[in-house]
């Protein structure tokens, strides 16, 4: 029997961070397959995983939520079939909903070996409730399907107390069975956190269904997409208020990406990540991440969340890429910041 967990999350939570720790302590020495789910042309976390011997199956056509029956079924059939491993890890897209992803793997349960065995969602402490307040409609789904709920960032300074406590209360009124993890990953012994998170009961009915995004027709739907000032402070806009609902993820979110041979050097990337956070032009950048050629021909690995630049030394890849996810991106000004034709 092949267990089946899935990580979600939004945009830049730390989904990658959570299965790069599970896989490296608790669930070392089994055959694990990971399936993942990128919003963005340009997959970028593969080559992360493929050098801990982790088989990996990308799909980037988009969101899983609206490839379920086709691509991800088959996917999940194929993996199975061909691997027979102990588990199969989940990534949904970050913008994916949760409860479309466990209907379709309780689907699967009848025809094959697999049981769906855990369904966590990893909540950013720091951005809980301007995500909710902003992008309320794919947020929401992922708190209230999941099992357990895994607070990341509660290892910064941004995470006071009250910051915790308020997060921890806006996840209980749309879930209040979850297991809420607020004890830092990293403090917690690997066995202990597959423990709880595996012990958790799924339970779907506190999930608004109107939610379900695959029953309706894509191309017949109202737009209340109103821009907005945005002034990136903690709150956000509001303008993606919560009471929108029947929206594809790619409705609200876009994706921009490049492979590119271009070399830079962290100095000069910073300075890109930064104004990627600071200003407005770009549009509402949500994520950016990828992998670049250094000018001294090291390589250079990023990742950006709102108000978080990440810049680091990492191992050659096969080419340099870029990939940035945010709503009603300036594509032509992202392609000038990159500096890129
Ligand atoms: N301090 C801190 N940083 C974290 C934590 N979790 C994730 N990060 C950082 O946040 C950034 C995004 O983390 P990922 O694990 O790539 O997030 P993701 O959910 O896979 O992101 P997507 O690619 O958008 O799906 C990285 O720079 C991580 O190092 C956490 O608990 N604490």
């Amino acid at each position: 029997m092949t267990k089946i967990d899935i990580i979600s999350g939004f945009l830049g939570a730390g989904k990658t961070t959570l299965i790069k720790n599970l896989l490296s302590n608790a669930l070392k020495g089994q055959q694990v397959v990971l399936i993942e789910n990128e919003f963005g042309e340009i997959g970028i976390d593969g080559g992360f995983l493929k050098e801990a011997g982790i088989e990996i199956r990308e799909m980037n056509s988009g969101c899983i939520c609206c490839s379920l029956v086709g691509d991800f079924g088959t996917a999940l059939t194929e993996v199975i079939e061909k691997y027979h491993p102990d588990r199969i890890i989940i990534e949904p897209s970050g913008v994916g909903k949760l409860s479309d992803v466990i209907h379709a793997v309780e689907g699967l349960e009848m025809d094959s070996e697999v049981a769906l065995n855990s369904a966590t969602t990893i909540v950013d402490v720091t951005k809980c409730k301007m995500y909710l307040r902003n992008f309320g409609e794919f947020f929401r789904n992922q708190v209230e399907a999941a099992g357990t709920i895994i607070l990341s960032r509660t290892d910064t300074k941004k995470a006071t107390e009250e910051k915790v406590e308020t997060a921890v209360k806006l996840i209980r009124e749309l879930n209040p069975d979850a297991t809420i993890i607020t004890t830092p990953v990293g403090e917690l012994d690997g066995e202990k956190l597959l423990d709880t998170i595996e012990g958790v009961k799924i339970d779907l009915s506190h999930v608004e269904e109107e939610d379900h995004c695959c029953d309706h027709d894509h191309h017949d739907h109202e737009h209340h997409h109103e821009h907005c000032e945005h002034d990136h402070s903690e709150d956000g806009c509001g303008c993606h208020d919560h009471h929108h609902h029947h929206h594809d993820a790619d409705e609200v979110f876009t994706s921009w990406g490049r492979e590119t041979i271009k070399k830079y050097d962290k100095d000069e990337l910073q300075t890109i990540l930064n104004r990627l956070c600071e200003e407005d032009c770009f549009g509402t950048v949500l994520r950016a991440k990828g992998m670049v050629e250094g000018k001294d021909g090291t390589w250079i690995y990023f990742d950006m969340v709102p108000g978080e630049t990440d810049v680091r030394d990492g191992d050659p890849e096969y080419t340099g890429r870029i990939c940035v996810i945010g709503a009603e991106l300036a594509e032509d000004k992202l392609q000038e910041a990159f500096g890129l034709d």
